[in-house]
């Protein structure tokens, strides 16, 4: 990706708390029209991140750049092209949908004469026509979430901001949003970051991903790249099934040269070794006169590279409070889904 197709630049951004880098010398380009994913767990430093892009937060070192504006310094002006939706995102609950929109319009200055065509075609985009003159407070997560998509579209943002987009949606409501993600992405070339943990919708939607630890960016790529990379560092994971699954089977695979650990999954045997190992580990199931009815390499998927990554990292020290921030300096002072 060549750096002018860049909407999001950020160059060496850092915040620290106290001693603490919440992001540590965080480099990063996001193209327009791309989708990009920030994973990581809790207290990585997604939504510290999120905080810099916003102008929320004041960075200690490093610049963040979107669209050319200066995020720490221009916020307003970043404001104004960026749109993010909490993951709990807070409606005028007494009001109905289409009351909620015609709210955030005119907010955003949205003209009179062309604020209700804009509703219409929001609520239609996001599959909430037929829902629209109902109070918000009888709507599901999934239709509230269809609605802060729309709420955010409002005001025409060339990047979208999207915190946990996915929780608590059922799996048809998952879907619609997921093609409506790509579609915003693809059909309107806007931009879109999504900060998750949901490492299986994410796989589906992001163009690249970028996996956080404690603050610091440990990889970023294409979830197939990352997935080669793995595997070039030597850590493959295979699966498999055999009959019987007996203590001798385990014994011969440990002997098999390369292997580092045995485990146990939901589909058989896991397997790590820091070689492929299919051939030998097919061999000797077979000539040991086991059946052999599923054997298949891990490591590709988005699961595997993350749990690679994140073998060591296990902590969970997050804590809620700059969510909360975004939510009550963006969502204009709505009542908060929690
Ligand atoms: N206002 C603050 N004061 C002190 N430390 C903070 C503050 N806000 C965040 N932190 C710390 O900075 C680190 C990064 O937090 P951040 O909220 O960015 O993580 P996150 O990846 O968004 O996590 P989650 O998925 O739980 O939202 C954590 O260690 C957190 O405790």
């Amino acid at each position: 990706m060549a750096d002018n197709q860049a909407i999001i630049q950020i160059n060496g951004l850092t915040k620290k708390y106290g001693e603490k880098a919440a992001v540590n010398q965080l480099n990063l380009s996001v193209a327009r029209g791309e989708v990009f994913g920030l994973l990581g767990p809790n207290g990585a430093g997604k939504t510290t991140t999120t905080l810099m892009l916003l102008g929320l937060t004041e960075p200690n070192g490093g610049t963040a750049f979107i669209d050319g504006k200066d995020c720490t310094r221009n916020p307003i002006e970043v404001k104004r092209i960026v749109g993010y939706l909490p993951d709990n995102v807070g409606f005028y609950p007494d009001m109905t949908g289409r009351e909620n929109l015609r709210f955030t319009g005119r907010l955003n200055g949205v003209g009179e004469h062309e604020l209700e065509e804009r509703i219409d075609q929001l609520l239609e985009r996001v599959g909430m026509t037929a829902a629209a003159d109902q109070k918000t407070a009888t709507y599901s997560k999934g239709m509230k979430q269809r609605l802060g998509i729309a709420d955010v579209l409002m005001k025409d943002p060339q990047v979208i901001i999207l915190d946990e987009p996915t929780n608590g949606i059922d799996p048809e409501g998952m879907h619609e949003l997921l093609l409506l993600i790509r579609e915003l992405a693809d059909k309107d070339k806007r931009t879109i970051m999504i900060s998750s943990h949901q490492l299986y919708q994410i796989q589906q939607v992001c163009d690249r991903v970028g996996i956080f630890v404690q603050g610091n960016l440990i990889a970023c790529g294409r979830i197939e790249e990352l997935g080669k990379q793995i595997l070039k560092d030597g850590y493959y994971r295979l699966e498999m099934k055999a009959e019987p699954e007996d203590e001798r089977l385990r014994e011969l695979i440990r002997g098999v040269y390369g292997v580092e650990e045995i485990g146990d999954g939901p589909e058989g045997m896991i397997i790590r070794s820091n070689q492929d190992i299919r051939e030998q580990i097919s061999r000797i199931v077979v000539l040991n006169g086991y059946k052999l009815l599923h054997l298949r390499q891990c490591g590709q998927d988005l699961d595997e590279i993350y749990r690679r990554y994140f073998e060591k990292a296990g902590q969970n020290n997050g804590d809620n409070r700059n969510k909360k921030k975004i939510r009550k300096i963006m969502s204009l002072g709505r009542q908060d889904g929690e």
